[in-house]
């Protein structure tokens, strides 16, 4: 059966009555199969599951959307649930933060300065301060998140390296709709005419793959993907890159990873995917 935990206290008596190995799964809530995917994952290599449903107000700026971010609790607990978690953690700011915004923040070094960061000016803060605070709670062996959020991806496992936090994070490659679109909470925001031109996002990052395997280089790549975006004006364009594996900078030749933003309507979205940089032809 999955126990529902609202407060701290009751997460620590459901948590140390789970003996052997436990993964966490983080999550805001108004969950996908994107995330069943990390349910599935966790569930699979650990003897327990714990997953975490907070709308984490420390990561929404400004005029973001937290107040319109979807809350749907009742089938969130269903659907982990359904994928065999043990214990579902759901607390509210008051139980998370008691005092208010935390006077103590984890704040994110590079990569974390760019990209996301650079956008959503203390998004990652925000990220990585909850994050450690649900490792403390939770006190898991295997922490998973999505590939589908790459960044947050590699700024959680140089936080977990650089404070040495007894936990291993594991990724999970990103699900996606038959047309490609990564699976996101934010998708719901989507109208029709919008959901079909949020499918440029993939589509560029497919051009980006097949102009890499083809050796067009790291410009052939940038040009292939921004092709595809300018050809769909109700995509504004927040950024396009090319990286190595670690966000660094792109390499000539190999491994590289393909990010984008772009708000589509009135909803942001991003996506990744890895490509391969055959030599230049
Ligand atoms: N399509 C997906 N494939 C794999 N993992 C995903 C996918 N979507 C979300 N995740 C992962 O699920 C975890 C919880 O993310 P979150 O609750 O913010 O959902 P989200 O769909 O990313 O929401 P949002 O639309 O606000 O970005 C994160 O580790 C995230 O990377
Ligand atoms: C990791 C996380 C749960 C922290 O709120 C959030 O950023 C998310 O859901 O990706
Ligand atoms: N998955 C990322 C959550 C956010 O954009 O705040």
């Amino acid at each position: 059966m999955t126990r529902l935990a609202h407060r701290r206290a009751d997460l620590a008596a459901a948590r140390a009555a789970l003996p052997g190995t436990v993964a966490v799964v983080m999550t805001m809530g108004a969950l996908h199969e994107g995330h069943a995917a990390l349910l599935r994952a966790a569930r699979a290599g650990a003897d327990h599951v714990v997953a975490t449903v907070f709308v984490n107000p420390l990561q929404f700026g400004p005029g973001e959307d937290f107040d319109r971010y979807p809350r749907t609790l009742d089938a969130d607990v269903a659907i982990c649930a359904r994928e065999g978690a043990d214990l579902v953690f759901a607390p509210n700011a008051a139980e998370l933060y008691p005092a208010g915004r935390p006077a103590t923040a984890v704040t994110a070094g590079p990569p974390g300065d760019v990209l996301e960061g650079a956008s959503r000016p203390g998004f990652f803060t925000g990220v990585l301060t909850v994050v450690c605070k649900l490792l403390q709670l939770t006190r898991p062996h295997r922490a998973l998140f999505g590939e589908k959020d790459y960044q947050q991806l590699t700024v959680i496992r140089r936080m977990v390296a650089d404070l040495d936090l007894p936990v291993k994070v594991v990724g999970v490659p990103t699900v996606r709709e038959p047309d490609g679109l990564a699976l996101s909470s934010r998708n719901r925001y989507l109208g029709a005419e919008d959901r079909r031109a949020a499918r440029c996002l993939s589509g560029a990052l497919r051009a980006g793959i097949d102009a890499g395997a083809a050796g067009g280089g790291g410009d052939g790549v940038l040009a292939a993907a921004r092709a595809v975006l300018d050809a769909t004006p109700a995509a504004a364009l927040d950024y396009l890159a090319l990286t190595d594996p670690d966000l660094g900078p792109a390499p000539p030749a190999g491994p590289a990873r393909l990010l984008v933003a772009a708000r589509v309507g009135g909803t942001r979205l991003i996506d990744n995917v890895p490509l391969d940089l055959a030599p230049r032809r």
